[in-house]
């Protein structure tokens, strides 16, 4: 097993950084060259179920579509169930909405009414962390449906966008394998 250090090493030196994308003056961070690497891939699971493994959780609840890669193997891994909190019109039952801003314009999610109930201590989970948006979203779906959110992961975080104090602000504690700044 690879120490705590050397694999968050190679997650880092997994994530490939591609300037101007999809906007010039954006360095976009893309998870899609750690996934493509087996050993980066099994060693963020790896950490994520340290981590949070004989904690109480119940559900981890993941964002569309990123979120989905890392949420739906922790949760198998913790041995809890998975939700999926989906962009509109996506999911087939019953569900609840969250509209929230972007940099430009609003977006709207949704999770299943019937998914989280007053018992469930949640974890929530993401690619990225920028301005918090999607997650301040997700923890209010959660907490509408009465679940109890108090924690939220992500494989990369962009510090200096500030989405850890907004959701610091909202009772959250934030874990980041990685951090990245506008180099
Ligand atoms: O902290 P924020 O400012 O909210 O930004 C982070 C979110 O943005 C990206 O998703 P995107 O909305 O591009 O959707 P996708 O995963 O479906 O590509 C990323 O995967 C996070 O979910
Ligand atoms: N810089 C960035 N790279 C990848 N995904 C993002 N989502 C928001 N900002 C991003």
């Amino acid at each position: 097993m690879m120490m705590n250090q050397d694999s968050l090493a190679l997650i880092k030196q997994s994530i490939k950084t591609i300037p101007d994308y999809p906007t010039p003056g954006i360095m976009f961070r893309d998870v899609t060259s750690l996934l493509e690497n087996a050993d980066a891939y099994k060693a963020t699971i790896a950490i994520l179920v340290a981590h949070y493994q004989s904690k109480g959780f119940t559900k981890v609840v993941g964002t569309e579509a990123r979120g989905f890669l890392f949420g739906a193997p922790l949760a198998l891994e913790l041995g809890v169930g998975f939700v999926p909190v989906r962009k509109p019109g996506k999911l087939p039952r019953e569900t609840i909405s969250q509209t929230y801003e972007l940099e430009y314009g609003k977006d709207t999610l949704e999770i299943h009414t019937d998914a989280i109930n007053a018992n469930d201590k949640v974890l929530v989970i993401d690619d990225l962390l920028a301005t918090g948006g999607t997650i301040e979203a997700t923890v209010k779906l959660i907490r509408q449906l009465g679940g109890e959110v108090s924690h939220a992961a992500f494989v990369i975080s962009l510090p200096e966008i500030g989405g850890e104090k907004r959701l610091q602000g909202m009772g959250i504690k934030v874990l980041s394998l990685c951090e990245f700044d506008g180099e």
